[in-house]
C-alpha cells in the first residue's frame, strides 16, 4: 500500500518554504452562500492561502453544501473541511482536516465521530489532512460541545504534551484552538513551547483580531493563523478587506 501525501497538504507544505499562513474560517451557520461566495473572493484577492469550513453547531447538510459550493464557484482558493462531527463533511470540499480533539473526555469527538466519518470521506474522494486538535482555556463554544478538558493558559507544557503525542500518533498537523470568539488568542509562551517540542506544522486559532496578535503568535512559532470571527463579523466588505490585508500583513511581515 502507499500513502500518499495530498494535493492540498502538499500545498501547504510547499508553500510553509516561503512564508507564514493565513486560513480564514467561514462558519455556514453564521455566513449565508451569497456572503460566504463574497468573502472567499475577497480572501483570494488579500493573499489568504486557504478556506476553511465548518462549524460547532448547524454545518452541515445542504448548509454546508451550499456555502461550500459558493466559495468553490467564488474563488479559486483550496476549500477545508474543519467538521465538528461526522455530519460536518462536503462532497464540494477540496480537503479535511480529520482532526481529533485529544483534551476531549468523551472519546466520540477522539475516534468516534472520524470512525462514522471514514468511509464518507473515502467515497467523496475528499484528501483527509491527519490534524492533533487541542483546544485551550478558554474553549468557548467548541470546548464545551468537544468536552475538552481544556489546557490551562498557564500550562504550556501540557499543550506541548498532547502535540508531541499527536505527531507520535501520526498527525501531520497541530493546531492548538482557544475557542471561536475568545477574549484573547492561546498565550504566545505556549506557542513558543508547543513548537519547540513538535516538528509538524503549528496552526493557531481562536481570538485573533489584530495584526499586532497575529505577528506576536507567528514570532513565536505559528506557521498558520487561523481568523474567522474578526473577518465574518465586519461590519462591510471594505471592513473585512481593511482586516484582511491588516492581519496578511502582519502574518507575511515575519520571516520564515
Ligand atoms: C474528522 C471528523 C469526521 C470529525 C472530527 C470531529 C471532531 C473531533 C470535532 C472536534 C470538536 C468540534 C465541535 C469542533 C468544531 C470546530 C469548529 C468548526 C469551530 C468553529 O467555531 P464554532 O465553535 O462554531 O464557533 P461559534 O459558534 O462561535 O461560531
Ligand atoms: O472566530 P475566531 O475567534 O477567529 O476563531 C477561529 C477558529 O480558531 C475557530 O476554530
Ligand atoms: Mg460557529
Amino acid at each position: 500500500m502507499k500513502m500518499r501525501i495530498g494535493k492540498v497538504e502538499r500545498l501547504i507544505l510547499n508553500k510553509l518554504e516561503n512564508s507564514k499562513l493565513h486560513f480564514v474560517l467561514i462558519d455556514p451557520d453564521d455566513v449565508p452562500p451569497k456572503t460566504a461566495g463574497r468573502l472567499a473572493a475577497l480572501c483570494e484577492e488579500t493573499g489568504v492561502d486557504a478556506i476553511m469550513v465548518g462549524g460547532s453547531t448547524g454545518a452541515e447538510g445542504e448548509v454546508l453544501d451550499s456555502v461550500v459550493k459558493a466559495i468553490k464557484e467564488a474563488s479559486g482558493l483550496p476549500v477545508i473541511l474543519f467538521p465538528g462531527s461526522h455530519g460536518g463533511i462536503s462532497k464540494y470540499a477540496d480537503a479535511i482536516f480529520f482532526m481529533s480533539l485529544l483534551n476531549s473526555r468523551n472519546p466520540f469527538f477522539i475516534t468516534g465521530a472520524q470512525a462514522l466519518g471514514a468511509f464518507t470521506v473515502k467515497r467523496y474522494g475528499l484528501e483527509p489532512i491527519p490534524m492533533a486538535y487541542i483546544v485551550v482555556e478558554p474553549g468557548e463554544t467548541v470546548g464545551w460541545v468537544g468536552d475538552a478538558k481544556p489546557i490551562p493558559r498557564h500550562k504550556p507544557k501540557l499543550a506541548a504534551a498532547y502535540a508531541l503525542a499527536g505527531q507520535y500518533l501520526g498527525m501531520r498537523l497541530v493546531y492548538l484552538e482557544a475557542g471561536s470568539g475568545a477574549p484573547e488568542p492561546v498565550p504566545p509562551k505556549m506557542v513558543k513551547v508547543v513548537k519547540a517540542a513538535i516538528d509538524v506544522p503549528l496552526i493557531v486559532g481562536g481570538g485573533i483580531r489584530r495584526g499586532e496578535q497575529a505577528r506576536k503568535l507567528i514570532e513565536a512559532g505559528a506557521d498558520i493563523i487561523v481568523t474567522g470571527t474578526a473577518i465574518e463579523k465586519s461590519s462591510s466588505l471594505d471592513e473585512a478587506r481593511k482586516k484582511l490585508e491588516e492581519i496578511n500583513r502582519a502574518i507575511k511581515s515575519v520571516c520564515p
